[in-house]
């Protein structure tokens, strides 16, 4: 059911010195800020050969990654992105084995305007999963 890492997640609490410690001290290409308000973040990429870091900060006054920096706040790894062929199918699936997907349980379009779903962490060895249909 899983294809391609399709990307790492930070949460930063402050996005502008992050993508300027990326540019800046790691020397890597990275993409200019989008805000997505559905999402409650503004995110950046980080080009990478192989895959894409993503750098969110919260974004409004309902954002899921509030909470997260309360605890965390200098940033830390906040989900994996897992690429799926048909993310209908793969909720399903996971639904029967009895898997929370978060919010609604319908996908939302995501960063890369493509279908985006989100899985509990206490699920999935305490690590957030997002899954994309590519
Ligand atoms: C659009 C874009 C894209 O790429 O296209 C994105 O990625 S948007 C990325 C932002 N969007 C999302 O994250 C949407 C999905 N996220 C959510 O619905 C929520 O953040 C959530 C349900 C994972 C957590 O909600 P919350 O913080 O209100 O809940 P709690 O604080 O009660 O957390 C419940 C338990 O999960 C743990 N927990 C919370 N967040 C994470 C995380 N990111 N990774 C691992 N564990 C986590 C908490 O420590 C707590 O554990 P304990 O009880 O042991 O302390
Ligand atoms: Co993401």
């Amino acid at each position: 059911m899983l294809g391609k890492v399709n990307h790492v997640a930070i949460a930063v609490p402050d996005l502008s010195a992050a993508v300027e410690s990326y540019r800046s001290t790691l020397g890597a290409l990275v993409t200019e800020p989008q805000a997505l308000p559905e999402h409650g973040v503004t995110v950046v990429f980080v080009a990478l050969p192989n895959t894409k870091v993503e750098l969110l900060e919260p974004l409004g006054d309902a954002s899921p990654v509030s909470a997260f920096l309360e605890k965390n706040p200098a940033g830390g790894m906040h989900h994996i992105c897992y690429e799926v062929e048909d993310i209908i199918a793969a909720r399903d699936r996971l639904k029967d084995a009895g898997a929370r997907i978060l919010g609604d349980g319908n996908p939302k379009i995501g960063a890369h305007g493509k279908p985006v779903l989100f899985l509990h962490p206490k699920d999935f060895q305490g690590t957030l999963i997002e899954l994309e249909q590519v």
